[in-house]
């Protein structure tokens, strides 16, 4: 039995306020084992089913990592002509991946395929395996927080080429490619609200009584 006092419930509402999206990464290497024992925090995160749908490429090769930055220009750029006036000069000018300073890329898929878990709780909502990978994610991200590791999700990328750059079974979903290694400032403000993308609202603007 293991009980949580006050002290460790204040410095846990302290890691959710200072997680951050990391774009600016030190090039400095993350010590041997950390990001596995990222993946194996990450591993204990609940699943649709114990489906533990969650698959992790680590993307060490130097002509992957550059196919995966080619491929966010390209898709950056194509995001860029979505916008126009005042706003496409604001996006232009945000930071939107650490790809090329990070010392870690991390890709993260969903097993679309795996009887693992024997479909419990997918039949009438499959997008439920997904959704156990983004909550995998989320906890890989607030205990890389806590070592002073800093994560920085990338999504400006074509699915089908960061599947085809990878060669990884067709079964595997795209849902993610992480950033990962030591944030060169910490902060407890998101960085789009600092550049005035957007503002961070008041909770009660997303909620329903019923
Ligand atoms: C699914 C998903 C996808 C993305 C993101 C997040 C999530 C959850 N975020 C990070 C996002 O911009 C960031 O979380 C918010 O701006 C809030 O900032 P903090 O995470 O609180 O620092 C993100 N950031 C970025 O610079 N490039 C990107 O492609 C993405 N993509």
């Amino acid at each position: 039995m293991v009980e949580f006092d006050d002290t460790f419930r204040r410095q846990l509402r302290e890691l959710f306020v200072w997680r951050r999206d990391v774009r600016h990464f030190r090039t400095t290497a993350l010590p041997d084992g950390a990001v596995e024992r990222l993946i194996e925090t990450a591993c204990l995160s609940p699943s649709v089913g114990l489906s533990q749908p969650w698959r992790f490429v680590m993307v060490d090769d130097a002509a992957r990592r550059r196919a995966v930055i080619d491929d966010f220009r390209a898709c950056n750029a194509e995001a860029l002509n979505c916008y126009s006036g005042e706003r496409a000069s604001r996006y232009a000018a945000l930071k939107l991946s650490g790809l090329e300073q990070a010392p870690c890329h991390l890709a993260i898929f969903a097993d679309k395929a795996s009887d693992i878990g024997h479909g419990l709780g997918r039949a009438t909502m499959p997008e439920t395996t997904e959704y156990s990978v983004v909550a995998a994610i989320t906890a890989m991200w607030l205990a890389a927080r806590a070592e002073g590791i800093g994560i920085g999700w990338v999504s400006i990328l074509s699915p089908e080429r960061i599947h085809a750059v990878l060669d990884v079974p067709a079964s595997w979903k795209f849902i993610a490619y992480l950033c990962i290694g030591y944030p060169e400032a910490e902060c407890d403000q998101p960085e789009l609200e600092r550049a005035k993308w957007e503002s961070r609202r008041n909770p009660d603007e997303f909620t329903l009584k019923r």
